[in-house]
């Protein structure tokens, strides 16, 4: 078994799930400029709680839109261990109900809604721990192979 296929799991619910590499940009632990993901399994929900900081700002005291979009794309990477193959993003789309504070708590969450064929249909949303929605979000990931991964350069490969 390959380590790709060892992290894909399958993971329990409630389970930790692993980032995705150390230096991903969503959730990687090693990289510097990240989010730093920290995302768990509730039932068929990929769940994390979240936190901009100041490298993540837009407009001052709000989260960046692309930050924001960065996050979701990344949350959605982790329902692919539900799925237990890998996907990338084939469309994203975000919509921005209200602004995301720096420094505030959110709840993010993602699920997938239907698949067909190698497309899966996945929805999220950005909730302030008030239960008011921040963004919403909807995306398009399609399966690939493990060579998929092989296009980077031998040193980022994962
Ligand atoms: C499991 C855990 C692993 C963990 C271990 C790490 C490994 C996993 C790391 C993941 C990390 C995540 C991090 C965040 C997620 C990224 O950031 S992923 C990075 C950003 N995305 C990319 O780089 C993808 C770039 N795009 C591509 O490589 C190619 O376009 C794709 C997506 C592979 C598809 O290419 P293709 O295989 O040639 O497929 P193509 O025929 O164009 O389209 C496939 C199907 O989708 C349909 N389609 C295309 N666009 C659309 C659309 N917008 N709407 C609806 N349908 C569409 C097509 O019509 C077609 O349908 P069918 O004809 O099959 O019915």
């Amino acid at each position: 078994m390959t380590a790709l296929q060892q992290r894909i799991g399958p993971h329990p619910d409630g389970a930790h799930l692993p980032a995705h590499h150390e230096q991903c940009l969503g959730c990687g632990v090693d990289n510097p400029h990240g989010h730093h993901l920290s995302v768990h399994r509730e039932g068929d929900l990929v769940v994390a709680t979240h936190v901009f900081d100041d490298r993540h700002v837009g407009a001052p005291g709000i989260a960046h839109g692309g930050a924001v979009a960065t996050v979701l794309d990344d949350l959605y990477g982790f329902l692919l261990y539900l799925v237990g193959e890998p996907a990338v993003t084939r469309q994203l789309v975000v919509e921005y109900l209200a602004p995301v504070l720096i420094g505030t708590t959110y709840r993010l969450e993602a699920r997938v809604d239907r698949r067909e064929g190698r497309k899966l249909f996945v929805n999220a949303k950005v909730t302030a721990l008030d239960g008011r929605t921040a963004a919403t979000s909807t995306a398009v990931f399609v399966t690939v192979d493990a060579e998929h991964f092989t296009q980077a350069r031998p040193s980022s490969a994962i």
